[in-house]
């Protein structure tokens, strides 16, 4: 997982979203997760399939957002839900049992029920607020993320207004993953970006 670039084509400035992606890849992205909100099925699925092929020479799975039929349709690395998605029971069904599942935890109600679920990641939905994202809950904060790791098993991801000043502290207290969009998606240089995050993540002690 370590960094984990979820796509926004608005936050591109612009730009093209495959080739911010391909930047970003090459400047370290580990993991990178579609998600299209406006997109109708036969558009986000042609995006999908072309995501993947940018993606499979640098072995970097493509996850998509919400949608397990497009998942499906491309033969994506697996699925992120949240807590008003499909739910986990239902998916785990539907999808080959070597794909990546990830959900998001928006209370510690959430968290405490993951435990159950076979979880490639959790998210902590959002661990800062961020105008990427507004219709979430009340930010988990810091200590809210050290609650949620004392809770855990699964290995988690922070989602949520992380960039260079606060992944070090993610990492110190738990994350094993780092998600953003306005990070990379938004930086004057995704590769530069990418880049500097990775080497923060790679150089921080993880608990
Ligand atoms: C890695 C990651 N974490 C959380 C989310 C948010 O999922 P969700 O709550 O379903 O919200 P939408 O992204 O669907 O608007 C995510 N996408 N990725
Ligand atoms: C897609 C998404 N999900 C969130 C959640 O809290 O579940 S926050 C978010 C957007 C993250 O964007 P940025 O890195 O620009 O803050
Ligand atoms: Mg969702």
């Amino acid at each position: 997982m370590q960094l984990y670039l979820v796509t926004d084509e608005n936050a591109c400035l612009g730009r093209d979203i495959f080739r911010v992606v391909e930047e970003a890849v090459k400047g370290g992205v580990t993991m990178v997760q579609l998600r299209e909100k406006s997109l109708g099925t036969r558009a986000f699925i042609d995006r999908a399939k072309k995501m993947k092929d940018i993606l499979h020479p640098y072995h970097v799975p493509l996850i998509i957002n919400d949608r397990v039929d497009v998942a499906l349709a491309c033969d994506a690395d697996g699925v992120h839900v949240g807590q008003s998605d499909m739910p986990y029971e239902i998916l785990k069904d539907l999808l080959p049992p070597d794909k990546i599942i990830g959900l998001s935890a928006e209370t510690k109600e959430d968290v405490i029920e993951a435990e159950n679920l076979n979880l490639t990641y959790l998210a902590v939905s959002p661990l800062f607020s961020t105008p990427s994202k507004t219709d979430t809950l009340a930010p988990w904060g810091m200590d809210g993320l050290k609650w949620v790791k004392a809770h855990s098993k699964n290995p988690l991801v922070v989602i949520g207004g992380l960039n260079e000043s606060n992944v070090v502290e993610a990492i110190s207290n738990g994350a094993e993953g780092i998600a953003v969009i306005s990070a990379i998606c938004s930086a004057a240089s995704p590769f530069k970006a990418a880049k500097f995050l990775k080497s923060m993540i790679n150089n921080t002690n993880k608990i």
